[in-house]
């Protein structure tokens, strides 16, 4: 089966700084990874680079098909009301039916004609992500995408892009600094350190997951993050 992502020999400097040191990464179609690491490790490099907002870097990074991104914050243009920022680019006649539709799976059914600055966080990432979703990406890169949201907020995402996943079924790669919001949702959860991937969890837990089936793999991945959990406080 063709790789979704197909990354191999990855290096990437700024200036005399490496940043990516020879990454090699398959994604299969429909597979749901996560990438976890420290602060400055390269995560938002990589996936900068997969949506082809950097071409400057050498090795391969080939996304064969189609990509969207969703970032920490959801950058909705406030100019425009929520179903425009859905449809905008998308060259469709219908582009306010498939705004509808986006934002009925999100969960969002009554909020096409708001404004951006009138919703809640939560909210401004559920368009965000009705807005990837109506590009049919083969490819869904998440960058941070709940950093921002209160816990509560956060877990109610969580369980809206596993059932949007389920629906859809693009890879995904998916950014976090979260190590439990990786192991709750990633088939694969891969740590980054120094520009490398240093180590790679593969989950098998039955899904939906509680925080209390990933305990046992949060002590082994906190440790490959050069976190132990005995002395952490
Ligand atoms: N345009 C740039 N010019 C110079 N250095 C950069 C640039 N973009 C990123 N960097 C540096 O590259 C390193 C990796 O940055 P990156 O944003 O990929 O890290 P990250 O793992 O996503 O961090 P965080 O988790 O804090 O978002 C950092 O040291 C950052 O300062």
């Amino acid at each position: 089966m063709a790789s979704a992502v197909s990354i191999r020999g990855l290096h990437k400097a700024f200036g005399p700084r490496t940043v990516l040191d020879g990454i090699d990464l398959e994604i299969v179609p429909g597979e749901l990874v996560a990438l976890l690491g420290r602060s400055g490790c390269g995560k938002s490099t990589l996936l900068r680079i997969l949506a082809g907002l950097d071409r400057e870097f050498d090795g391969v990074a080939t996304v064969p098909g189609t990509v969207s991104v969703a970032f920490q914050q959801p950058r909705l243009l406030p100019w425009r009301k929520v179903w425009r920022n859905i449809s905008l680019g998308l060259h469709k006649p219908d582009g306010r039916s498939v705004a509808l539709k986006a934002l009925e799976e999100v969960r969002l059914p009554d909020h096409a004609d708001a404004w951006p600055l009138t919703l809640s966080g939560g909210e401004a990432q559920r368009v965000s992500l009705a807005r990837a979703l109506v590009r049919e990406p083969d490819v869904l890169l998440l960058d941070e995408p709940f950093g921002a949201l209160d816990a509560l907020t956060r877990l109610a995402m969580h369980h809206l892009v596993e059932d949007l996943w389920a629906e859809h079924r693009p890879a995904v790669l998916l950014v976090t600094h979260d190590v439990d919001e990786a192991l709750l949702l990633a088939d694969r959860v891969l740590v980054l350190d120094e520009g490398r991937i240093v180590a790679e969890h593969h989950v098998d837990l039955p899904r939906p997951r509680r925080r209390a089936s990933v305990v046992e793999q949060r002590t082994r991945v906190l440790a490959d993050l050069g976190v132990d959990v005995e002395t952490a406080a």
